[in-house]
């Protein structure tokens, strides 16, 4: 489930994402997009992994999309749609690893 926090669970072990950013909700097909994401992701991680490809995937997803939105802001929506591509054009972003926000939780 996506919004404000994604929920990614596998039923036992549910994580809570909290990247991202409210201006993906007004491009239409950003779900999508990251519905592809995800399944390259998958496609490219190790069997019985794929959980911790759907979170990658997600996170890079959505910090990417927080930095599209950075001082200097956009001009609007597709201005930042076209920024936010030549981002996740780039790859991994440098301090990715304190930019992400994810909380575990076991159930
Ligand atoms: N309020 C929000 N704050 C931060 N990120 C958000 C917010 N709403 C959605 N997102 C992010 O936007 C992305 C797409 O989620 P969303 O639920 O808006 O897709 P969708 O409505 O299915 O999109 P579409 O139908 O346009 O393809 C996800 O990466 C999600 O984390
Ligand atoms: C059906 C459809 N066509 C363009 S965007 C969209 C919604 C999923 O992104």
């Amino acid at each position: 489930m996506t919004g404000a926090t994604d929920i990614v669970s596998d039923g036992q072990t549910t994580y809570l994402l909290r990247n991202g950013d409210p201006i993906q909700t007004r491009v239409t097909g950003i779900g999508c997009s990251l519905s592809s994401f995800i399944a390259a992701t998958i496609s490219d991680s190790r069997p019985g992994e794929e959980i911790v490809a759907v979170i990658a995937a997600i996170s890079a997803f959505n910090v990417a999309a927080e930095k599209a939105n950075a001082e200097p802001k956009p001009a609007g929506p597709a201005s930042w749609a076209v920024r936010f591509l030549d981002i996740l054009a780039t790859g991994p972003q440098s301090g990715f690893e304190t930019d992400v926000k994810i909380e575990e939780i076991i159930v």
